[in-house]
């Protein structure tokens, strides 16, 4: 090489360098080098910066340097990652360590390095590498995975509370139809996540179909009051019927409505409301309505023949001579007697009728949208059913009972609806007067001439 070559080479190789020493500044790099063979180790000004020593200070360097810097529980990990690199396995070196900064604290340092030459036995000889302080990255990582563990805390804790609860929560996108559910959910819908795929049209699937209606109500009606609030049956995949409460509001989202809500599981709850407010309404020897309950609705029923002119009527009607049940066969065998005849009206009346015992011996039916003509005609036919049953006392003696019964009309006329059971307990007071055993219609406006 010309002496001209070699001091362009020389300038070539200064220019290199330099720009290598500012990547390396720049990059606030420590470096090393070590022979692996011979223990010989050099490292930069920075690499003994980074744990707070002046380089000299750390004079004579040697590989024992690192080794008593370094935490004692990261050397294994650098130890594997040398030799899975030294044996081929890695093309670099590379493994997180803590170092001891003079004042006592850890150094997190990322340190990358390769084998540079190696032995002609191909053992490896010369390693180089560097060192980057990476303290603030892990102490952001280490925050992150303490937040991540609260949240995975948090989150067991609230499922915990929801299992409790018996409770889920949801998400649902009122515009597109998607729906989020908390795993609650679909335990409580009987359904498995990995079968079903939750969305607001598969949610309204499983709603009973007697509910969905108000249902699809409350959703519209939320639009306005912001609130979602309603007691509803599902119907679960096994035919079974739950009970839910949902309660939600919305989340305004872009132009998205997204309601966010909560479920909860009411069916106990519901069963037992169900079952007093069914106590609430009926008597309990013949199981049909009392008194209380049958007043509440001919109440509406006469108020809706006054609105609507719909047609109502009422039987009112007691046993004959049932204190002569009572004495002949004991009090037990008349309240057989009354419960049989509970029994004979439930099957026999219409869902929409009011059967009910109004107190002792003395019963009344409300009749919606049947005429004076009806009445008179279904009380006939359950004084001729009455009639033909036949009890068998504790002697073995057999009896019949019947009844009397007024029939009568509510009238728009009419001051309340307790005018019609007047006439037509008026009309029972004749029944019974011309003999008993038969069915009399009470007055009305057209029908005057019969009183
Ligand atoms: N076993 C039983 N008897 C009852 C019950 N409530 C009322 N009674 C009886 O029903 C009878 C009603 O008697 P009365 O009002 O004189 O009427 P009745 O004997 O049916 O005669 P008429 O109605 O005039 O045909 C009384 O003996 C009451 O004790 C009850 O819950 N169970």
């Amino acid at each position: 090489m010309s002496p001209e070559a070699l001091r362009r080479h020389c300038t070539q190789l200064e220019e290199r360098l330099f720009w290598l020493e500012t990547f390396i500044e720049g990059a606030r790099a420590g470096t090393w080098q070590w022979n692996v063979q011979t223990g010989e180790t050099r490292f930069n000004a920075l690499w003994a910066e980074m744990v707070g020593y002046r380089l000299e200070e750390l004079e004579p360097v040697s590989i024992d340097t690192w080794l008593s810097l370094v935490h004692p529980d990261d050397l294994a990990r650098s130890e594997a990652a040398l030799q899975a690199h030294f044996s081929g396995q890695a093309a670099f070196y590379g493994c997180d360590a803590r170092m001891r900064h003079r004042d006592g604290h850890w150094v997190w340092v990322r340190d990358y390095g390769r084998v540079v030459t190696r032995t002609p036995q191909g053992e490896p000889e010369w390693v180089s590498g560097i060192h980057i302080d990476i303290s603030e990255h892990k102490a952001t990582e280490a925050r992150l995975e303490q937040a991540l563990e609260d949240t995975r805390q948090l989150t067991r804790t609230l499922e915990r509370a929801q299992r409790i609860g018996r409770l889920g929560y949801w998400r649902a996108s009122l515009k597109t139809g998607e729906l989020f559910w908390s795993d609650g959910i679909y335990d409580l819908f009987g359904v498995s996540r990995a079968d079903f795929l939750p969305s607001v049209d598969a949610f309204k699937a499983r709603v009973h179909p007697d509910d969905l209606a108000a249902v699809e109500a409350c959703e519209a009606r939320a639009h306005e009051t912001g609130v979602f609030d309603i007691q509803h049956r599902i119907l679960r995949p096994d035919g079974s019927v739950r009970w839910v409460h949902e309660l939600a509001d919305f989340e305004p989202k872009g132009d998205e409505a997204v309601l966010v809500g909560t479920v909860r599981d009411i069916t106990e709850q519901k069963e037992l409301e169900l079952r007093l407010r069914e106590l609430s309404i009926t008597d309990e020897l013949t199981g049909l309505y009392n008194r209380r309950y049958f007043m509440q609705r001919l109440r509406e029923a006469h108020g809706e023949v006054r609105r609507l002119g719909r047609p109502s009527a009422v039987l009112v009607f007691d046993f004959d001579h049932f204190k002569v049940v009572n004495d002949s066969h004991g009090h037990a065998m008349g309240d057989q007697v009354l419960r049989r005849l509970g029994r004979l009206l439930s099957e026999r009346l219409r869902r929409m009728d009011v059967p009910c015992r109004l107190g002792g011996e003395e019963f009344a039916i409300l009749l919606p949208e049947t005429s004076l003509e009806g009445g008179l005609r279904l009380a006939e036919d359950i004084r001729r059913e009455v009639a033909a049953l036949a009890f068998s006392s504790a002697q073995h003696e057999r009896f019949h009972v019947s009844i009397t019964c007024g029939v009568a009309v509510l009238l728009a006329s009419d001051a309340s609806g307790e005018e019609a059971i007047q006439r037509a307990d008026a009309a029972l007071y004749r029944g019974k007067h011309r003999g008993r055993n038969r069915v009399v219609a009470g007055a009305t406006a057209a029908t005057d001439s019969r009183e």
